[in-house]
């Protein structure tokens, strides 16, 4: 059996995974589970030798997420030498990767209110695997980490001061994702630009970096402020909140799960929370899904552009961004005021420079790599 580092990242649609090899560090396999937990899950598979698998699942539930891929792997003739787990909230304590002893999980458990889509399932996979392999190795990596550095003034809500004290402040997530991107930006010659990246997912944010640092995100103190997203709101009104609780009697379970599970593409179309689902559809509700989540990336990109002091180049990532030309053709026109414009036939690569030449800032497709990401930090501690 060949040792290999497993990467696992939780998603709020999926569940992504690699093993590298143990020692050389090779990529060995690269999977995917697809609409994660829910009835229509499938599963696939990417071997190093140009394989491919991929099937429907039966047993859908995110539990039996682990040993499904512990035996893929096992089929595969690999065997788990170190865990390294995408963590989403790292809170006030953890801004680096960590090693995941029964304290720090304790801690981080602590943090799943603020992150109810992803902390309880990344846990449980690390709880799963400490139970039946006790001495293996697990590491945690964490979005937050990558906006730990950003300008106070941007971690800061404009509520009293002992709020922010208390950890009650702007984090900012996918910033696994951003640090990938970050280490992407030398190729391009923009290695101190004033850089916006749009991470377009079934969680979507955005976030403002010079020369490859964070400096502000539309992502707070949860993962749900921000863009509209698959099945989350995204910024809103908190008196909304307010009315739900006092004139429909919602408690914080109900209010939770509408701004969680039930608004987004999902709420707004009444049909889908599958970006793919709503471009093809021919309901107004569902192209007014898409009006809204373009509007509203559109609208955030040029808050942040404010937030940087300019725009050298605009990139989108993650599985909208890098997969959807129409969606980035979307946002771009709407940015046309500022004189960004698309090549559109560049637009329909993956990984390229699409930006017509008489573009006043670059525009990229530059795939996210996240599990990339997380070997290279998690590295130094199993070294
Ligand atoms: N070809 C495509 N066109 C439009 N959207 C796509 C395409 N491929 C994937 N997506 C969308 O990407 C989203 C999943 O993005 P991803 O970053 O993988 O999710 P997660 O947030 O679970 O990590 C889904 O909404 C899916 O509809
Ligand atoms: C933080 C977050 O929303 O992550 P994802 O897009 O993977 O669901
Ligand atoms: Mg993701």
């Amino acid at each position: 059996m060949t040792p290999v580092h497993l990467t696992l990242n939780a998603g709020s649609s999926t569940l992504k995974f690699r093993a590298y090899h143990a020692d050389d560090h090779r990529l060995l396999l690269r999977g995917l589970i697809d609409h994660f937990g829910a009835g229509d899950a499938s599963l696939a598979l990417d071997f190093a030798d140009g394989r491919r698998e991929s099937r429907r699942l039966a047993d859908t539930g995110r539990e039996r997420a682990l040993p499904l891929l512990l035996a893929t792997l096992a089929d595969a003739g690999l065997v788990v030498a170190a865990a390294i787990h995408r963590v989403v909230h790292g809170g006030r304590d953890f801004a680096a990767p960590v090693a995941l002893t029964a304290a720090v999980r304790e801690q981080l458990a602590a943090l799943s209110a603020l992150a109810p889509l992803h902390q309880p399932t990344s846990l449980a996979v690390v709880e799963q695997l400490a139970e039946t392999r006790p001495t293996l190795p697990q590491i945690a990596c964490f979005d937050t980490a990558f906006h730990a550095k950003a300008p106070a003034l941007n971690q800061r809500f404009a509520i009293a001061r002992h709020w922010y004290d208390e950890g009650v402040r702007r984090y900012g997530f996918h910033g696994l994702s951003y640090a990938a991107i970050a280490r992407r930006l030398p190729e391009y010659g923009l290695a101190d630009a004033r850089v916006v990246v749009c991470h377009l997912g079934s969680g979507a944010s955005a976030c403002g970096m010079v020369a490859g640092q964070s400096v502000a995100s539309t992502m707070g103190f949860s993962a749900l402020d921000g863009l509209m997203m698959g099945t989350r709101a995204g910024l809103i009104d908190p008196e909304v909140l307010l009315y739900w609780q006092e004139t429909h009697g919602m408690d914080i379970k109900a209010v939770r799960d509408e701004l969680y599970k039930k608004s987004g593409l999902l709420g707004v179309s009444g049909l889908s929370s599958d970006m793919r689902v709503l471009l093809e559809s021919d309901a107004p509700e569902a192209h007014e899904a898409v009006e809204l989540f373009c509007s509203r990336a559109a609208r955030e990109v040029a808050s942040l552009s404010t937030a940087i002091g300019g725009l050298d180049a605009l990139v989108f990532t993650a599985g909208i961004g890098e997969h959807s030309a129409e969606v980035r053709a979307n946002i771009v026109a709407r940015l046309g005021w500022l004189g960004l414009a698309l090549d559109a036939s560049a637009n329909h690569e993956h990984d390229a420079e699409i930006a017509s030449p008489d573009s006043s800032a670059d525009i990229l497709v530059i795939p996210t790599d996240e599990e990339g990401e997380m070997l290279a930090e998690a590295l130094p501690l199993l070294a």
